[in-house]
Order: C-alpha cells, then sequence, then structure tokens
C-alpha cells in the first residue's frame, strides 16, 4: 500500500487525509507536519480511521513512497528536494515556486538521478490535457484569466506593495496583467495554476496572465485560451471557493486526490 506523508494541514491535507480515512483509495497517510499546530490538532481530530503520526518532513521521508506538499511555495525549498534525495516520489500544490527556474531545475535533476517522480495535479484548471498533447507540435499562445471575489485576492505580495485597496472595488478591476512568472511571485496563493499552465506548455516567460478582481462573483474562474498549430482550446472552470479557504477552489484538492488515485491505479485515462 502507498505509503504517504503530508506537508501541510490546511484545507488541501485536510481533503486529502479525509478522502483516504473515508476510504477512497487503497494509501496509508503515514504521517503529517504543519508548522501551525492548530491546523495539525484539527486535522487529527477530524479522522475516524486513520491515525498518523506527527513528524517533522526530515523525518518522515525515511518512512514513506510518496511526499505531498500541500503548504507553500517556501515549504517546496525546504521539503521537495531532501524527500527525493530519499527516494520519495513527490507531490507538490505550490507549483509556483518552480518560477525559480534554479529550484526547478534542480528538484527535476534529483528526481531524474534518483528514478524518482514529480506529480503536479491540475489544479482548479481544466485542459491541461489538450495542452500537452497541442505542446508535441508548435504552440503560439497561451492566456489564463483569472476572476476571483477581491477578499480571495487579499493578502498577496501584489496588492500589498501596490497598495490596492480591495474592499473599495465596486465593479470587475483587471489588477494585473504581465507574464506567469511574475504573476506566481505577485500572488503565490493564488494563481499557482499558471506555474502548472507554463509547465505544460511555453514556460513561464510566454505565458500571459490576467487577474480581475470581480465583486459580483462568489466563485473564483479560470479561463483558459490556447492557441497552436493544433487550432485553439478554450475553457472555462467557475469554481466553488474551498469551504475554510476563499483563496482556493474545491477542485483543487479534488485535483490532488484524482493524482494520488491515478499513481494507485493502474488504470489510466487521458493524455
Ligand atoms: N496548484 C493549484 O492549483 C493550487 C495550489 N494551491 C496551493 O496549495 C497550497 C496549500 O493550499 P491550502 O491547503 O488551500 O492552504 P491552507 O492555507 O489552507 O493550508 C496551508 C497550511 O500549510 C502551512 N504551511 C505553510 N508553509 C509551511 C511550511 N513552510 N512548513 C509547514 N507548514 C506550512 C500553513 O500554516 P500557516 O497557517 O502558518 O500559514 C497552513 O496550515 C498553497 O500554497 C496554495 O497556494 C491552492 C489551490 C490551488
Ligand atoms: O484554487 C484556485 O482557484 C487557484 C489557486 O488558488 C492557485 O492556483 O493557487
Amino acid at each position: 500500500m502507498l505509503k504517504i506523508g503530508i506537508i501541510g494541514c490546511g484545507t488541501i491535507g485536510t481533503c486529502i487525509c479525509k478522502a483516504i480515512d473515508d476510504g477512497l483509495m487503497e494509501a496509508e497517510v503515514y504521517a503529517i507536519y504543519d508548522r501551525n499546530a492548530e491546523n495539525v490538532e484539527r486535522l487529527q481530530s477530524s479522522l475516524v480511521n486513520l491515525q498518523p503520526a506527527v513528524m517533522e518532513a526530515e523525518e518522515m521521508i525515511k518512512h514513506i513512497d510518496l511526499l505531498v506538499e500541500c503548504a507553500s511555495q517556501e515549504a517546496v525549498y525546504e521539503v521537495v528536494p531532501a524527500a527525493l534525495h530519499a527516494r520519495c516520489d513527490v507531490m507538490i500544490m505550490s507549483v509556483g515556486a518552480f518560477a525559480d527556474e534554479r529550484l526547478f531545475k534542480t528538484v527535476y535533476g534529483i528526481a531524474k538521478e534518483m528514478n524518482c517522480k514529480i506529480y503536479l495535479p491540475s489544479g482548479a484548471i481544466a485542459g491541461l490535457d489538450g495542452l500537452k498533447s497541442a505542446a508535441s507540435e508548435q504552440i503560439y499562445s497561451v492566456t489564463l484569466t483569472t476572476q476571483k471575489p477581491p477578499a480571495g485576492l487579499a493578502g498577496a505580495p501584489y496588492v500589498v506593495q501596490n497598495k490596492i485597496k480591495l474592499d473599495e472595488i465596486k465593479s470587475k478591476t483587471v489588477i494585473f496583467e504581465g507574464k506567469a512568472s511574475e504573476a506566481v511571485k505577485g500572488f503565490p496563493a493564488n494563481v499557482n495554476v499558471a506555474a502548472t499552465l507554463s509547465l505544460a506548455g511555453t514556460g513561464f516567460e510566454k505565458t500571459k496572465v490576467k487577474i480581475i478582481a470581480n465583486p459580483a462573483l462568489c466563485r473564483n474562474i479560470h479561463e483558459i485560451t490556447v492557441e497552436g498549430a493544433f487550432g485553439k482550446l478554450t475553457s472555462k472552470v467557475e469554481n466553488v471557493p474551498s469551504p475554510n479557504n476563499p483563496k482556493s477552489s474545491y477542485l483543487a484538492p479534488l485535483s490532488a486526490i484524482a493524482t494520488l488515485k491515478k499513481i494507485i491505479d493502474p488504470l489510466q485515462i487521458g493524455t
């Protein structure tokens, strides 16, 4: 049975544990860790069947097959290289960390050397299967347009640095337009999907991102447009926000669960 260790006991970590606790897949949550002790306790007390140990990444990677990062971009630096060195596969949610090309090259190199896998779930977007197929030929452009309610963008470094008063936004307003490399740094907890899109397609410098604060919304909308030799692909997901975290969408933990099922299941559907 697949032995998993989870870093990050917030919304996504909790959803993953609950799915395994409910018997949705054959996996064992061997250990969990979070710098926020309250979130560890809340997660532990929500489980009925599982009793994961609480231990830091350094220790858990000696015992597990797969490390799941669902914490923050800084956690990717802290735990992923060490996990791969210990021959653990890794699943990463804070994909925006890979806008740092040096980190990406290091992590990719260690994974190759150690014969390990790096899994990046689709998160809150749809259409990566089509983009991956299309990327075998020439791609002309990839664009992500994200709309969130203003509160879902609160605290983002770009918002703070540019003194954007989210609570004064009364109508649909474009607050950022630029490269994916800049978007994931300015909005590290809002558009990790831009990083996944970049890695699947044309890279962080060529992938364009527009971020819109829209007070009329109660959903997080991600629209993707890809044009290339294959033709044109458009996808739009109107995401229900996660119950405890308005910054992220419920589809994100569901996609993490689907990725875990794909790792375990002999049947592989889609690109
Ligand atoms: N790829 C995708 O499509 C998506 C990615 N994400 C990303 O996934 C990650 C998890 O999301 P979510 O579960 O919603 O977030 P939450 O804020 O609900 O939970 C994250 C938890 O991880 C903890 N944490 C953060 N950094 C560290 C660290 N360095 N070491 C240990 N614990 C840490 C946080 O502690 P504290 O409370 O102290 O901060 C918090 O308890 C985020 O980076 C988010 O941006 C989210 C949605 C979609
Ligand atoms: O869940 C979402 O809507 C997307 C998100 O937060 C991210 O990619 O970081």
